[in-house]
């Protein structure tokens, strides 16, 4: 695309060269320009991306989009100089795709939790309901039945728009994907045309990116400011922060709720662990899926549906039958009727919110195993949160490891042990072993009762020193189901 047509709409500070050059690739990483490619210099978290403007100059990059100009430049180069390089950049890949959120129903889901979930069932439904629909989201990027493996919950500005552009292609009417707060941080969903957003709930998370909690907030607020007029802005009113969200947005206000008037209003009348009933505007339905945070989920699906166009009785009698997306409480049931629960919950809220709901869910005395980690390198303050949440409601605790990455696995469990509530020794183990303390846990469990195995959800992996190895969390569950029924 000439570079030209590739500026339209974004705001320039100064040019210099050859403005009729054609750009054959955009990219943010000098170790993929190359000739025919427009480098854009990125302020990252790491380093900045202006150092690497020479090596890409070598390696024969034809347009140069940066903040700062070099003080010696190529004279074969173009160089664009722009206020915000994250913000043009958006702005030009949507120019250089052509526009692919134009050409089909993108709706986003912002949120603490549950964005995982309810952009994974809008999908599901409408496939279900004979849609060509593209999903993006933290598990899994899919086209229609396509799986492309995702790295992050938002791609970045490039890949975004070329996977939107890919499904324009093959024929997707409607994407649903999730909007994180890192995302409308660094301008990655500029330039994109949603026909709807939705909010979900939001607690602390993300503070180290963030620094304080009135900037998380504002970055979600962000996303609900830029949506157009002819988008729907679909927000949870039980949330503190629901109407907040609302403020300055031009698109349509509408609103779900549990608990008061929305514009969907939904109530539980009766939940067990395989499924609850709901009164949903008035009609009584069936879900498989259960727990107070998936009604939430089901009335925000169910509420988007609706503003899409769709009618609200064949959704609802679709939505019934959906199951649990993967990792988010996902039950494996052994022969003798433990319930493995395998459930994403890595903060403390999260994990709180999956325990709290097991809780209102069991009808008898069932025991509530829990094996819970923390991830090293991450977060510190949160492990010994996590320890006592757990202890707090379960009845037996096994703390294990949790993604180590490059810290001492044992370190961690030490500082989790420290969140131990002396009363709750007893009930306590520590097995470094993630394998070993599934195992243990399943052994310590009769029929009926609970393992609740926490944090890693869909993952695939254990990461231990910068190697990934297959680890899956409900595949282990299986095989320790398998070996306790042939012992007993
Ligand atoms: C904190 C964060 O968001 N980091 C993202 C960011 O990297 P960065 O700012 O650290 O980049 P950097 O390493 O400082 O480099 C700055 C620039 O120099 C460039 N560079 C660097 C080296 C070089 O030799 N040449 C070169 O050109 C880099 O490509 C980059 O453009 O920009 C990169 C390129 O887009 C992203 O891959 C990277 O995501 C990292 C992997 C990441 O972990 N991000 C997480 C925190 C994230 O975004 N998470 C949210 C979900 C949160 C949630 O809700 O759970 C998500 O949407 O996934």
């Amino acid at each position: 695309m000439q570079l030209t047509n590739l500026l339209y709409k974004v705001p320039l500070q100064s040019t210099s060269g050859n403005m009729s050059v054609d750009v054959m690739k955009l990219t943010m990483d000098s170790r993929q320009a190359g000739p025919g490619s427009l480098f854009a210099a990125i302020r990252g978290t790491q380093t900045d991306g202006h150092q690497f403007i020479d090596k890409a100059v070598e390696q024969g990059v034809t347009v140069i989009l940066c903040e700062e100009l070099p003080d010696n430049r190529a004279n074969d180069v173009t160089y664009v100089q722009v206020q915000d390089t994250s913000y043009a950049l958006g702005l030009m890949a949507a120019n250089f795709y052509e526009h692919p959120s134009q050409k089909l129903k993108l709706v986003g889901v912002t949120g603490t939790n549950g964005k995982t979930s309810t952009a994974t069932l809008l999908f599901r439904l409408f496939r279900q309901r004979g849609y060509r629909t593209g999903l993006l989201s933290t598990v899994q990027n899919q086209i229609d039945e396509t799986v492309i493996p995702a790295t992050h919950t938002t791609p970045d500005t490039i890949a975004l728009n070329e996977l939107l552009a890919q499904m324009v292609q093959r024929g997707c009417s409607h994407c649903f994907m999730e909007v994180s707060s890192h995302a409308m941080v660094q301008h990655r969903v500029v330039g994109l045309h949603f026909a709807g957003g939705i909010f979900t709930n939001i607690t602390h998370d993300h503070l180290d990116f963030h620094e304080t909690f009135d900037n998380y907030i504002k970055a979600k607020k962000s996303f609900f400011d830029q949506l157009p007029a002819s988008a729907f802005a679909l927000t949870n009113l039980d949330d503190k922060r629901g109407l907040v969200m609302l403020q300055n947005t031009a698109a349509r206000k509408e609103s779900y709720s549990l608990q008061t008037l929305g514009s969907f209003k939904g109530r539980i009348l009766s939940e067990g662990l395989f499924g609850m009933q709901m009164d949903v505007d008035g009609r009584e339905v069936w879900f498989k899926l259960t727990g107070r945070f998936n009604a939430y989920n089901l009335l925000a699906v169910y509420g988007a549906a609706v503003l899409l166009g769709e009618d609200a009785e064949e959704v609802l009698t679709q939505l019934s039958s959906l199951a649990s997306p993967p990792g988010r409480f996902e039950m494996v049931i052994s022969d003798n009727k433990i319930v493995g629960i395998v459930d994403y919950a890595h903060t403390p809220d999260a994990l709180q919110n999956v325990l709290e709901t097991i809780a209102g869910l069991r009808q008898g005395n069932e025991q509530v195993i829990t094996v819970v980690g923390c991830g090293g390198n991450r977060d510190v303050t949160k492990r010994p949160i996590m320890a006592e949440i757990a202890c707090k409601f379960s009845d037996r605790v096994i703390l294990t490891s949790d993604n180590p990455r490059n810290e001492d696995p044992m370190a961690i469990l030490e500082q989790m042990q420290a969140g131990v509530p002396p009363i709750h020794f007893k009930k306590t183990q520590t097995i470094v072993d993630r394998h070993e303390a599934i195992f243990q846990a399943v052994a310590l469990a009769g029929p009926h009762d609970v393992v609740l195995v926490a944090g890693k959800g869909h993952e695939t992996y254990q990461e231990i020193k910068g190697v990934k190895y297959d680890f899956d969390d409900r595949q282990v569950l299986r095989e320790a189901f398998q070996q306790s029924i042939s012992e007993k």
